[in-house]
């Protein structure tokens, strides 16, 4: 799944998680398809995964999240934050979708990140057992609105906090703005799965999200993995923009 030790963040592999943000199943499913035809063109050839989160499977119920991820790698993305207990129980009732990738969020604190560990290595079997990442600080958030939160520390430095916490407690991985990438391969090296929402491709609307880059910023910071909703789903052709975004990775 993620680069190897030998790959500079410039010559790291990225992929593209297309989130499927609806609560329509239709919808979704002709989401999905689009970007799975984008992913045929010759010059692209690398499958995406999509990504379905509250929206969806509040919507949906989990019955629903299987039949759109198919095949598909899925990114199950419901940032699960209580006490440990709940949390854990949670996964557990997760397995059944058969998720790549589950997130919690990293401010729940060690006891509920090292719980979520457990369970993931409990709830699912040998060789299915889905990567463990933990939200840092949401994209959507600039330093004015982490301050209200009562955080004083710069977005930045809260970032790292929050992924040094995760992955010491069990977190494969981290979610994080691209800006961020640099300073998180610094503090906790080249193992940690980085998936990265926060994508805009030049000249589409930032809407709620404040830490954001392209597709290519994002692949040259280091990506493994880029998140990316609106600028495919609400384009006038999903195909297209998923297509014209997986070539930037290419470079
Ligand atoms: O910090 C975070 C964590 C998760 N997300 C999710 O990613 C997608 C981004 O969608 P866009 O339409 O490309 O903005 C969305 O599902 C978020 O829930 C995030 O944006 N930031």
């Amino acid at each position: 799944m993620p680069a190897g030790p030998a790959h500079s963040a410039r010559t790291r592999p990225t992929r593209l998680i297309v989130s499927l943000d609806t609560k329509d199943r239709a919808q979704a499913i002709a989401w999905r398809d689009a970007a799975v035809n984008a992913s045929k063109r010759p010059e692209i050839m690398r499958p995406p995964m999509v990504k379905l989160g509250l929206e969806f499977t509040y919507a949906q119920g989990l019955e629903a999240v299987s039949e759109v991820a198919g095949d598909l790698p899925l990114f199950l993305d419901l940032k699960l934050h209580d006490i440990p207990n709940t949390v854990a129980s949670a996964i557990g009732s997760l397995a059944r979708v058969r998720p790549a990738m589950l997130t919690i969020h990293a401010s729940g604190g060690r006891a509920m990140i090292a719980a979520a560990r457990r369970a993931v290595d409990d709830a699912f079997p040998e060789g299915a057992r889905p990567l463990l990442l933990a939200v840092t600080v949401l994209t959507s958030l600039d330093a004015e609105a982490l301050h209200e939160t009562g955080v004083e520390s710069s977005v930045a430095d809260q970032v790292v906090r929050l992924g040094r916490l995760a992955v010491s407690a069990g977190a494969d991985g981290l979610v994080c703005s691209p800006h961020e990438i640099g300073l998180l391969r610094a503090a906790l090296g080249e193992e940690p799965v980085l998936v990265v929402p926060g994508i805009r491709p030049a000249g589409s609307a930032a809407g709620d999200q404040k830490r954001i880059m392209t597709p290519a910023q994002a692949h040259a910071a280091g990506a493994d993995y880029i998140v990316v909703g609106r600028p495919i789903t609400r384009a006038p052709d999903p195909a297209a923009a998923a297509a014209a975004i997986m070539a930037e990775l290419l470079a």
